[in-house]
């Protein structure tokens, strides 16, 4: 009997430009081990059984999107995408909610190395915890305070107790995060990830401690450390 079961999908913003890379393509379709960056990234959230389809927003432009071989046993759709990584999300969440899915795993096609037992650990607390959850890290180094934003001059250390690297995925129920993506609406510049929009609408999701190896590509050399992970991860 199949009542009660919190249907689960994956939403994957892939709609970038990847404008910090400054290559000719967007990040997600640079090849690491044989595969896009892309395909690494819908593979690896794919590892998880509870994920029952994935939902790629991608740019309304993109030609590539079409040839890719997703290693994948749940099946994946595509759905425009937006100007925004918000509008991104909103899409790809909004398809799943139509589709009846209780919970979504939003993660970023620039992620690559995720690895199934942070996905499976975030899983779990989303599914448990009415604001849901986020894979994050605890802040390692020092942190300094530039004078202004144009300078590179130190004005103050700032205490790093507490503050914590958010990650994806970011794991919520379907209809708190369409209703608080709507609410805030989709051109809001604080929403930086899926926990802000939550965030701003009241709720406090839950800190699941991530692997320092899901890195975001996002500047020049970050795909040469990807690969290295990728390469470490296959050995295991
Ligand atoms: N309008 C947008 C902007 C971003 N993204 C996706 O959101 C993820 C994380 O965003 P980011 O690293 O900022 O990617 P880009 O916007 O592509 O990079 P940049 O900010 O350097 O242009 C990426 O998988 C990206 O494709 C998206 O789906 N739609
Ligand atoms: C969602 C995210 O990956 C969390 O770190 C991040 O916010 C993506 O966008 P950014 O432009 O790199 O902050």
């Amino acid at each position: 009997m199949m009542q009660n079961q919190i249907r689960v999908a994956a939403v994957i913003p892939a709609a970038g430009i990847g404008s910090r890379m400054a290559l000719a393509e967007p990040k997600q379709y640079l090849r690491i081990a044989g595969k896009t960056v892309l395909e690494h990234s819908v593979a690896a959230v794919a590892a998880d059984a509870r994920v029952a389809a994935i939902y790629i927003a991608v740019a309304s432009n993109d030609q590539r999107v079409q040839a890719l071989d997703f290693d994948s046993k749940c099946p994946v759709y595509l759905v425009a995408g937006g100007a925004t990584r918000a509008a991104s999300v909103l899409a790809g969440v909004a398809a799943a909610q139509a589709d009846g899915f209780d919970v979504v795993v939003v993660h970023d096609a620039a992620r690559p190395c995720l690895q199934p037992a942070e996905l499976k650990a975030v899983i779990d607390s989303g599914m448990t915890h009415a604001d849901g959850a986020i894979l994050a890290l605890p802040v390692a180094d020092t942190i300094k305070q530039a004078q202004t934003l144009a300078t590179d001059t130190i004005a103050n250390s700032v205490p790093r107790d507490g503050l914590w690297r958010a990650l994806t995925p970011q794991v919520f129920r379907t209809k708190r995060l369409v209703d608080a993506l709507t609410q805030l609406g989709v051109e809001n510049t604080a929403i930086t990830d899926e926990a802000s929009a939550i965030e701003l609408t009241g709720g406090h999701p839950k800190l699941v401690l991530g692997q320092q190896t899901n890195i975001k590509i996002t500047q020049p050399g970050d795909e040469q450390l990807a690969a290295t992970f990728i390469a470490m991860m296959a050995k295991e």
